[in-house]
C-alpha cells in the first residue's frame, strides 16, 4: 500500500510572534491515505487526495476531521486546505452516500459532516483555501470555512449548486454562504444553484484572489496565511468568532433536529429519484 501520509519535517523557526515553535508531530499511522498532511514553516498543508474528484464520502469526511484534530493536538497555528487531485478541489458530498442509503450509514455520514463543519468553521487555527479546481456544493462549503480563499483561474467553478440536484442547502451551509457573500447574493445564488467562474466568484467576494496558475496561487496562499498568522492569535480568533459564533451555536443547539430533517428529506422518493437521475447524468458524460 502507498504511504498513508506525506509528511516532511524541517527545523525552521516559527512564524508566529505569539507562538512557540510549531512542530507538528503527526501520528501518521492513524491517518488515512485520503488526506495528505505536510508540515511547512510554522503551518501545515492539508491536501485532499481521493481521486478522481475528492468527493466527500463518510471516510473522506472523517479523514479530514481526523487530520484537523491531529493538527490541533500538535498546536499547529494554521493550514492551507487544498487538493492533490489536479483540476479538482472537491466535487462536494459524495452523492452515492445519499442515494439508496442505509439509514445507519446516512446518519453517520451527516453527523460526521456536521462535526467537520463545526471543527473547520470554528477552528482556532488560521486557514487559507487554495482552490485549485472545481468546488461545487460541499467543496465550496469547505473553502468558505477557511479564513481566506485563493482560486486558480481556468475552467473550474465554485458555488452552492444544490438546487440543480433537486436538494436544498441546509441552514448552516446557507449561514456560511451569507456570512461570506451577503444576504442578497446568497438568496439569488442559492435559488439558482449558481456555479461561478473564478472571476465571477471574485466579484461577489466568494473568493479573495484569483491567480493565473497553481504556482502563483500557492505562493499567494502562503503569504496570505503568514499575514493571518502574524496577528495575535487570540484577538484574531475572537474577531472571527464575532462573525461565526451565531451560526455555530445554531447547529450545535439543533444537531439532532438537523440530522432528522436531513434523513427525512434525503430519503423521500422525489429526492431519491432526482439523485438517481443526476448520478446517471454524471456517468453518461463519460
Ligand atoms: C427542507 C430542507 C431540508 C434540507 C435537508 C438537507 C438536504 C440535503 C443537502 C445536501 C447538501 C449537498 C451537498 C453536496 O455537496 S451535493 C454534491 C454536489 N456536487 C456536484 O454537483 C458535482 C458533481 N460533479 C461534477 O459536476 C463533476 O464531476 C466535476 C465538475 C466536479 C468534475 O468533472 P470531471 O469531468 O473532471 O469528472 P467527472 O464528472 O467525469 O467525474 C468523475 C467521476 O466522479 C464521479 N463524481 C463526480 N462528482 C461526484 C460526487 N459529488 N459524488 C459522487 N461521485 C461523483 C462521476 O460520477 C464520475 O464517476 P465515473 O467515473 O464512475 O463515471
Amino acid at each position: 500500500m502507498m504511504s498513508l501520509v506525506t509528511f516532511t519535517r524541517n527545523n525552521a523557526l516559527p512564524l508566529l510572534r505569539t507562538s512557540i515553535t510549531v512542530r507538528i508531530q503527526l501520528n501518521s499511522a492513524s491517518l488515512s491515505s485520503l488526506v495528505r498532511l505536510e508540515e511547512k514553516q510554522g503551518y501545515a498543508v492539508v491536501a485532499m487526495h481521493k481521486p478522481p474528484v475528492n468527493s466527500l464520502s463518510l471516510e473522506m469526511i472523517q479523514a479530514l476531521s481526523e487530520s484537523l484534530s491531529e493538527l490541533e493536538k500538535n498546536k499547529c497555528k494554521g493550514f492551507i486546505l487544498t487538493s492533490a487531485c489536479p483540476g479538482i478541489f472537491s466535487a462536494g458530498l459524495d452523492i452515492r452516500e445519499m442515494y439508496q442509503p442505509t439509514e445507519e450509514r446516512l446518519k453517520e455520514f451527516w453527523s460526521s459532516l456536521q462535526t467537520l463543519w463545526l471543527q473547520l468553521y470554528g477552528s482556532k487555527m488560521a486557514s487559507v483555501a487554495l482552490i485549485n479546481g472545481h468546488a461545487p456544493a460541499g467543496g465550496c462549503l469547505l473553502a468558505m470555512c477557511c479564513d481566506s480563499r485563493i482560486m486558480v483561474n481556468g475552467k473550474s467553478k465554485i458555488g452552492l449548486n444544490e438546487t440543480k440536484l433537486g436538494i436544498v442547502a441546509p441552514f448552516w451551509f446557507k449561514d456560511t454562504f451569507v456570512n461570506t457573500i451577503g444576504v442578497r447574493q446568497s438568496e439569488r445564488a442559492l435559488q439558482l444553484g449558481s456555479l461561478f467562474t473564478p472571476d465571477e466568484a471574485l466579484k461577489i467576494g466568494l473568493v479573495d484572489r484569483v491567480l493565473p496558475d497553481p504556482e502563483a496561487a500557492t505562493a499567494v496562499a502562503e503569504s496570505e496565511l503568514k499575514e493571518f498568522l502574524q496577528i495575535p492569535a487570540m484577538a484574531r480568533y475572537l474577531s472571527k468568532m464575532r462573525i461565526r459564533e451565531a451560526a455555530l451555536k445554531d447547529l450545535l443547539e439543533n444537531r439532532e433536529k438537523d440530522l432528522n430533517t436531513f434523513v427525512n428529506f434525503a430519503t423521500t422518493d422525489a429526492v431519491q429519484k432526482g439523485l438517481g437521475i443526476y448520478l446517471q447524468s454524471l456517468a453518461k458524460k463519460n
